[in-house]
């Protein structure tokens, strides 16, 4: 009889074989074979997967599917069964296609098998209803009953500005420089959490409580970005704690933070003439079942809406400062709007006066187009029917047969860099956005010529995505973004350290402003932009006179 090791080294060398097989039959199909097999595309994103894992990982999948784009056209094959578009018809299709729901891979998100949160629901119902019951606590009559406490955290935001602010004048004293990514987001997120638990969390005022809250966050988007572009990863997670215990802790106290929050509201219970998030999520229903959620449902909506609220707004606001900060005619003439409009701070608020300021809009737009604040693809995949042997038509996207199983999107961020769509993609040019207002791409185009341009360049726009699984927070996003830059261009002043207003008004007339450049994890990580403050005359006063008082 063969001796044990004999019989082993044969046992392992035949698993080799039929490994070594099975990758050549599996490979060879996907690159021959596969009906997408015609469709262009990196050589290794044909047959693997790694392909869109190892750049998700880098944290780089917007900047390489743009380039993918350039190369390969329109549609690129990025991985086996993925397929990435880059047109209107395609968005349309996608987005606002009753056949298609967000792919799959969305359920790697979900902290357990029986729960789900709004943002990965696939069910159609059930997610009716979550957006019906949660969007009534952030559509436009919410945000008018919510708006002064969210102002009560932007004057704090302005405060603590003009407190790092040079007197008049920024060569006589050296005034701080200001990071303003910890500064917005902390902003951004005692904002969303005052939204949906009644109170905030004072990452603003008491930063020392939460130290690793901001770091928990940005780990845990990526982890979600991970899962979702490579979902058997989730598989592998503790990898992950053995290699970056850090990046573990770091993410289970932000989890830990969000627990003793909705503990802390949960013992509340109801509270008269309070209607947060949370109140809205205690009366969704299964549609179904007729059951309402437990605890844990609820842990995972806010673990969902703190960062979708917080992040992505945070990351708008330091794209548009950081363009305006290299844009001395832009930020003149917003200044200028700004200061025409209102009659003091206090007077800024949601309305008819603050809608009437097209060109912050128009700046917002801009900076949101250059830097969507989620830079990725968005993937979706049509449902298999409920009823066996259904024959269906084919789905075509964009005049390309997709065949059943296949995941399908948009990349935003290539999708607003689509030179068809919009002309200098890489410039900052607020005017695009105003109608009537032209810029030099665009000059010399016939009337007709110029309205079709502006049709695409509205089409093709897409921040917040489109359809019902669009962003529901949109209002919120408007209304915080719109007041945040108005109460501070009312009462400051900013640039660059050592900014050289000569330099950057000849790069921006030439169309040569820097990109805000971001991380994409889903929702993008920023860093910046360095800014340094001045008080403007004495408009900022306004801002102390609550804390004057009291003294
Ligand atoms: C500039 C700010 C914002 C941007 C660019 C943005 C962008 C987006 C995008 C692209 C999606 C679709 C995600 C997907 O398909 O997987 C989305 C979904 C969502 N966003 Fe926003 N968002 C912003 C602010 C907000 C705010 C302030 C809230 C309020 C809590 C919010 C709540 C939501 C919700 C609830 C969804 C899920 C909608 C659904 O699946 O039905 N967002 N957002």
């Amino acid at each position: 009889m063969a001796p044990i090791s004999e019989i082993l080294s044969i046992g392992i060398r035949y698993l080799l074989y039929v490994f070594l097989i099975r990758c050549v039959l599996v490979y060879g199909y996907r690159i021959f074979l596969h009906p997408l097999h015609n469709i262009p595309g990196p050589f290794v994103a044909r047959f693997s997967d790694w392909y869109g894992a190892h750049h998700a990982f880098l944290r780089r999948g917007h900047e390489v599917t743009y380039q993918n784009h350039r190369k390969y056209g329109s549609v690129y094959r990025h991985g086996p069964n993925k397929l990435v578009f880059n047109t209107v018809q395609a968005l349309h299709d996608i987005y606002q296609n009753d056949r298609l729901s967000k792919s799959r891979a969305y359920l790697a998100t979900k902290p357990h098998p029986t729960i789900s949160n709004l943002f990965n629901v696939l069910d159609k119902r059930l997610h009716r209803t979550k957006r019906r019951v949660i969007g009534q606590g952030i559509n436009d009559k919410a945000m008018r009953e919510f708006e002064p406490l969210m102002l009560s955290h932007i004057d704090t935001f302005v405060r603590s500005l003009v407190k790092s602010a040079s007197s008049t004048n920024l060569d006589a004293t050296e005034p701080k420089v200001v990071n303003m990514t910890p500064a917005i987001k902390s902003l951004t997120l005692d904002t969303i959490t005052h939204l949906a638990f009644g109170s905030p969390l004072s990452l603003q005022t008491q930063p020392q409580r939460h130290p690793y809250f901001l770091r928990g966050l940005a780990i845990a988007n990526y982890r979600t970005n991970m899962y979702i572009q490579f979902p058997v990863i989730k598989h592998f997670d503790y990898i992950e704690r053995i290699l970056y215990p850090f990046m573990w802790t770091s993410q289970k106290t932000f989890y830990r933070t969000l627990r003793e929050m909705i503990g802390q509201r949960a013992m509340q219970g109801k509270v008269e003439g309070k209607k947060d998030l949370y109140e809205f999520v205690r009366d969704v229903k299964d549609p179904e079942t007729g059951e309402g959620l437990g605890m844990a449902d609820v842990w995972s909506e806010a673990a969902f809406l703190v960062p979708a609220g917080g992040d992505t707004t945070a990351t708008a606001l330091a794209a548009t400062l950081h363009y305006l900060s290299h844009s001395p005619s832009a930020y003149t003439r917003l200044a200028r709007e700004i200061r025409t409009t209102f009659t003091s701070a206090s007077d800024i608020r949601l309305g008819p006066k603050l809608a009437s300021c097209s060109y912050l809009r128009a700046v917002i737009d801009e900076s949101m187009r250059l830097t969507p604040p989620t830079p990725t693809t968005l993937w979706r995949e049509e449902i298999p029917s409920r009823i066996k042997g259904e024959k269906k038509e084919p789905l075509v996207v964009d005049g390309i047969v997709v065949p059943p199983g296949t995941e399908i999107g948009v990349s935003i961020y290539a999708i607003h860099h689509n030179a068809e769509y919009f002309p200098e993609p890489f410039a900052f040019r607020p005017e695009r956005w105003l109608p009537g207002e032209t810029f030099s791409d665009a000059k010399g185009l016939k009337k007709d010529e110029a309205e079709r341009q502006r049709k695409l360049t509205l089409e093709a726009f897409t921040p917040f995505s489109l359809g019902p699984r669009g962003c529901a927070g949109k209002a919120m996003a408007y209304s915080e973004t719109s007041l945040v830059l108005a109460r501070l261009l009312w009462c400051l002043d900013f640039e660059r350290p050592g900014a050289n207003k000569n330099r950057d008004a000849e790069r921006e007339s030439m169309g040569k402003v820097p990109e805000f450049r971001v991380k994409d994890q889903f929702s993008a990580l920023t860093e910046g932009p360095e800014l340094v403050f001045r008080k403007r005359g004495e408009a900022w006063r306004e801002m102390f006179e609550d804390e004057d008082r009291a003294e």
